[in-house]
């Protein structure tokens, strides 16, 4: 087993970072959406309906599989040979990061079924603050996978 992800580790990586850049997009998107959603919105409208049906199928589309695809690659490299060293700083940050960001997505799928219920009680404010943790978690990430510290 651990010949094979040594023989596929390039691939495996490249298709992790594609996953990674569906995922982030998704990550980055839906706040916003959230934010417009809160702001200039009134429930009930066509436009309500119009902004339920672009967040539902972005997460579920998109957002979802990218996921599950960036966890099942990223743990594909973790049992490469050779790629992780546990004895170092970086593999932790990212661990933590990464389950910082998936604690992220589930909050904002929480948040998206708020909206569909039209029991949203958060502020465009709010939505925006929160739009900054991806941001802090990517770059401590890339930090992370590239400099290895
Ligand atoms: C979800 C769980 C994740 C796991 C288990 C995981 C694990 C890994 C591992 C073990 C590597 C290999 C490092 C190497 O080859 O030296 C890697 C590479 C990488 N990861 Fe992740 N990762 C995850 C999520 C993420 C996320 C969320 C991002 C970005 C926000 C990300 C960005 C990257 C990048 C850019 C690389 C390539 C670094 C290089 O060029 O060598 N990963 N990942």
């Amino acid at each position: 087993m651990t010949d094979i992800l040594a023989d596929w580790y390039l691939w495996t990586k490249a298709l992790h970072v594609i996953s990674v850049i569906a995922w982030m997009a998704g990550l980055f998107y839906l706040p916003r959406l959230f934010v417009y959603h809160e702001e200039t919105v009134k429930t009930g409208t066509d436009t309500d309906d119009l902004f339920q049906t672009m967040e539902r199928r972005l997460l579920r589309a998109i957002m979802n599989p990218a996921m599950i695809a960036t966890w099942i690659f990223g743990l594909g490299l973790v049992m490469t040979p050779g790629v992780v060293d546990w004895s170092m700083l970086w593999p932790w940050v990212k661990a933590a990061s990464v389950l910082g960001m998936t604690w992220f997505h589930m909050w904002l799928a929480a948040r998206r079924k708020a909206f569909a219920a039209g029991t949203n009680t958060l502020s465009g404010r709010h939505y925006r603050m929160m739009n900054e943790v991806p941001t802090v978690l990517l770059v401590l990430i890339v930090f992370s996978v590239i400099v290895k510290f």
